[in-house]
């Protein structure tokens, strides 16, 4: 999915979130399925979707969300583990086609670290003359379900980029589209890698508390202690804290 923002491109619940909070920016969706750009179109969701001929052939953004899927590998070296990255390199090959000036792309999918060097090499070996592109890892840290509540009161905004004149610069680009509804001080800059093994790494360590509490759910249940007043001892440690720490197969 691409989304042109003043020049801008994003993804779903967060490019919603940047056209409400920052009127001047000129918001568009776009996505390779049609029936998706049919739900942009909806009354459910409030921002205006041309459609993707149009935005593609007038692109003239600044900086391009890369917010595709990345699904598990189905086949070859690493399947049912690895990501796929065929989305991502395709809307790489397809911002290739049709950039006519300097681009800021921001790699928004969950990726694995050094995915943007994979954008970077795509984008180089299709580069047309007076075109230069700078990646940025900003990662998604929304659930599913608290999608707009986790945008609007981020805990932080993770930006890594490349550490130079023009890194810093496309850095600084996307703070201050963030910076229209997130205090800065929330607004974390890292090297590219550092940015994106922080999602992954943020993930693991979610999953792993869920991990824990559901095993010692089993202890409870061996030892006849209650899980939901071991978690909520265990979490009134400051160290520790309260999130993610409820045993379950998934509450709702
Ligand atoms: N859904 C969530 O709660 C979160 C998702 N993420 C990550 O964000 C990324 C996207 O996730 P979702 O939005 O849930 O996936 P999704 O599968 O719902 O949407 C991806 C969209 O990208 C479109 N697409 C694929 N290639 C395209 C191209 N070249 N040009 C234009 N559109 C293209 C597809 O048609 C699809 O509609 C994934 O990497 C996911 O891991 C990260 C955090 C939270
Ligand atoms: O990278 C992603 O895709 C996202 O993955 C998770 O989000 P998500 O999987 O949508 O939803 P969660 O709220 O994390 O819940 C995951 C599952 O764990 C369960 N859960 C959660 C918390 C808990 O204490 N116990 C528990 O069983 C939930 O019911 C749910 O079934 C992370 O919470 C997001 O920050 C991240 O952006």
């Amino acid at each position: 999915m691409f989304t042109i923002v003043r020049n801008l491109n994003f993804r779903g619940p967060t490019c919603s979130v940047i056209a409400w909070k920052c009127p001047e920016i000129k918001v568009t969706v776009v996505d390779l399925s049609k029936e998706r750009i049919a739900q942009w179109n909806s009354e459910k969701l409030p921002i205006y979707e041309p459609g993707l001929d149009d935005v593609v052939k007038a692109c003239r953004a600044d900086l391009i969300f890369i917010s595709v899927n990345t699904p598990t590998k189905s086949f070859g070296n690493g399947k049912g583990r690895a990501a796929d990255l065929k989305y991502v390199e395709g809307a790489a090959r397809m911002i290739a086609d049709i950039a006519q000036s300097n681009k800021i792309v921001v790699e928004k999918s969950t990726v694995p670290v050094r995915a943007a060097e994979s954008i970077l090499n795509i984008l180089s070996a299709n580069q047309k003359p007076g075109v230069s592109y700078q990646i940025l890892s900003n990662p998604e840290f929304l659930a599913e379900g608290t999608a707009i509540e986790d945008l609007l009161h981020a805990d932080r905004v993770l930006i890594g980029g490349e550490d130079s004149i023009e890194g810093r610069a496309a850095i600084e680009e996307l703070c201050s589209v963030y910076e229209h509804w997130i205090p800065r001080k929330n607004i974390l800059t890292t090297n590219t890698w550092s940015s994106e093994l922080s999602k992954l790494a943020a993930n693991a360590m979610l999953a792993q508390r869920i991990s824990s509490i559901n095993s010692l759910s089993a202890v409870c249940e061996a030892t006849g202690a209650d899980v939901s007043e071991v978690a909520r001892a265990v979490g009134l440690d400051s160290r520790i804290g309260s999130k993610f720490l409820q045993a379950s197969i998934g509450h709702p």
